[in-house]
């Protein structure tokens, strides 16, 4: 049973579970993959996967999904073992991966029709996924005439046409410009909001902090933080930034401002870095008031750079990527 574990950090108290990883490990010749990793996905949860290229993560997504067997450990889905390859798991679960395949000859409403053939789902199931994925419009263009944001939709779509409780998504937002992935991110909250499971492989940290109730970040087969997004960014204590106009204030004046801990002067601006920025931010304001002041806060990237040692330092967080913005 999993139902009487301590529930992970950051999970609801109690809850079903609708993955359970209990020290599971996998080694392809000298390459121990994953490393005794134990981990729950609660049922409605949007659980994130991250980690670095080679980090264990489809390995371990593909023992959970029935496609691998592990070498040692437990792994129970929907209260099923899905090793030895379990066929009544087959219509509870969608799959979407990098590497799906399309009937490109088809329509995009022929394609997903076929693919609910397969799970002997009729038409209406397909009418109806592709309202969810916001595909409706597109339902006659060709699949080999949809634009790389649709064809990743259509492969959440055939993931979802069976009206699966748990899905896997792999990267479904690789390769695809900002507005459509911004489009994406809602079609995603929507499938959480009618109450599935999801388990999502990203290396968007941003989008794994706007979307993820939890993310594990593995690094080397192992988990190297399992929490909330929000809860490991201000477990790790990294210091909110505020940028202040070059010329508005002195370094050694910003220096000995109660509260900033290191200054620094970078692209045009004063970089103040504090642990208390609202005590910061009133001084700033008695000085030069606050017109053009920016505060920077750390982000689950900051995080996820400090767990897997590509972090290069204090300046990491000036790159736009690393950080959120907002006006002071
Ligand atoms: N079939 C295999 N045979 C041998 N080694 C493998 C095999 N599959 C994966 N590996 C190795 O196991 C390790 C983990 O790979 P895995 O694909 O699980 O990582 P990943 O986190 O999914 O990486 P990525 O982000 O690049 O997809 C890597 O070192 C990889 O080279």
């Amino acid at each position: 049973m999993t139902t009487d574990r301590t529930p992970p950090p950051g999970a609801p108290l109690t809850g079903p579970v609708a993955v359970s990883v209990q020290e599971v490990r996998k080694r392809y010749g000298d390459r121990q993959a994953v490393d005794g990793i134990s981990l729950d996905v609660q049922r409605g949860e949007f659980f994130g996967l991250l980690g670095p290229n080679g980090a264990g993560k489809t390995t371990l997504i593909e023992i959970v999904e029935g496609l691998r067997q592990a070498d040692s450990g437990t792994v129970e889905v929907l209260g099923e073992r899905p090793w030895p390859r379990n066929t009544a798991l087959l219509p509870r679960i969608g799959v979407q991966t990098q590497a799906s395949a399309f009937f490109v000859r088809q329509t995009a409403r022929e394609h997903l029709a076929t693919v609910a053939g397969l799970y002997r789902k009729d038409a209406a199931a397909a009418d109806r996924t592709l309202e969810t994925v916001a595909l409706t419009e597109q339902r006659d263009v060709l699949v080999e005439n949809l634009s790389g944001g649709q064809r990743q939709r259509l492969a959440i779509a055939s993931a979802l046409v069976h009206d699966p409780e748990l899905i896997f998504l792999d990267e479904p937002t690789a390769a695809l410009d900002p507005q459509a992935r911004r489009d994406l991110w809602e079609v995603l909250r929507a499938l959480k909001g009618e109450g599935r499971t999801i388990v999502y492989t990203t290396h968007h940290l941003d989008e794994a902090e706007a979307l993820c109730d939890r993310v594990a970040i593995l690094v080397a087969g192992r988990i190297a933080a399992l929490d909330s997004p929000h809860r490991l960014v201000a477990a790790a204590g990294a210091p909110a930034r505020l940028l202040v106009p070059a010329g508005r204030i002195g370094v050694a004046q910003a220096a000995a401002l109660d509260g900033v801990d290191r200054v620094s002067e970078q692209g045009g601006s004063l970089v103040l870095e504090t642990a208390a920025p609202g005590r910061v931010l009133q001084a700033v304001d008695a000085l030069t008031g606050l017109d053009g002041v920016m505060t920077r806060t750390a982000t689950l990237e900051d995080v996820y750079l400090e767990l897997t040692g590509h972090h290069h330092g204090p300046d990491a967080g000036r790159t736009p990527a690393h950080t959120t913005e907002s006006p002071a």
